[in-house]
């Protein structure tokens, strides 16, 4: 089915213990765009994110994906709905070479993970496509290069193949450029452009410039519910917007 939104969340909340990390927050993400989800620290911006992509159950409201409500969905199960979210190269996968994460992303995408039965052919066929995604996001020359030996910039740019190879409609990035140089950003701003195309895009982000640059529209939190949502030039002359980053904001706006 093809609705105007492709993720939406209604009423969504969560407690721990008692306190609301996220409250009442009713977010539209439309289909074909870029949404990023901006906030001070601790704004439940992580929180939120984990909620969406199931990663965390909800206390309250829902979770619509394509107009079919996944809030009773296991995490393993949103993935075959179209909606993927990027992981860190977990730690078990850092000596595993970049082709080779990529491989294991496919199968995991296909179920065929433990399918050591599966004709060679079909390994050929996994490194062929596992080498299109590297070079889709410019990892062509580092594809035997272990995880760990890669840059940071490198490594990020890895986790979106990774998640490219669900070839999810909606792909869901957590804070894509955190810890990065100035190098670095530039190059995976464009790459998350490019890799957008055709697709709908939640982006958790702190840095302004990047959110800026690749946001239709954004989602400001704060204290767990959303202050305000617009596009870039609405958010960022707000004044409750720079109020709630104390200022500190204001530059980077
Ligand atoms: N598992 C948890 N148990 C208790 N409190 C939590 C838990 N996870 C988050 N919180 C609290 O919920 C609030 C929102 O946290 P969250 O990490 O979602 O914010 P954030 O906007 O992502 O912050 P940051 O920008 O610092 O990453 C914080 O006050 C945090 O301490």
């Amino acid at each position: 089915m093809t609705t105007e939104y492709a993720l939406e969340a209604r009423g969504l909340g969560r407690k721990f213990g008692a306190f609301w990390a996220v409250k009442d927050v009713d977010l539209k993400v439309r289909r074909g765009s870029i949404h990023a989800m901006i906030g001070p620290n601790g704004a439940g911006k992580t929180t939120c994110f984990n909620l969406l992509t199931k990663t965390l159950q909800p206390s309250t409201g829902s979770i619509i994906l394509n107009g079919e409500d996944i809030s009773r969905l296991r995490t393993s199960d949103v993935a075959t709905q179209g909606m993927a979210r990027s992981f860190q190269i977990s730690a078990t996968f850092t000596q595993m070479t970049a082709l080779e994460n990529v491989r294991v992303a496919l199968q995991a995408g296909k179920g065929t993970a433990y399918r050591f039965w599966r004709p060679l052919g079909s390994i050929a066929h996994l490194n062929t496509r596992a080498m299109e995604l590297l070079e889709n996001v410019g990892l062509q020359d580092s594809a035997g290069v272990a995880a760990s030996d890669l840059s940071y910039g490198k490594k990020r740019a890895l986790e979106i193949a990774t998640t490219l190879a669900l070839d999810p409609q909606v792909m869901l990035l957590d804070e894509p450029t955190a810890g990065m140089g100035h190098e670095d950003i530039e190059p995976i701003t464009e790459l998350i452009r490019k890799v957008s195309v055709g697709r709908t895009v939640l982006i958790v982000e702190h840095n302004l410039s990047v959110v800026s640059s690749l946001s239709d529209r954004i989602t400001v939190l704060q204290a767990g519910q959303i202050l305000t949502e617009g596009n870039y030039a609405e958010v960022s002359s707000d004044e409750r917007v720079i109020a709630a980053y104390m200022g500190g904001v204001e530059d980077a706006l």
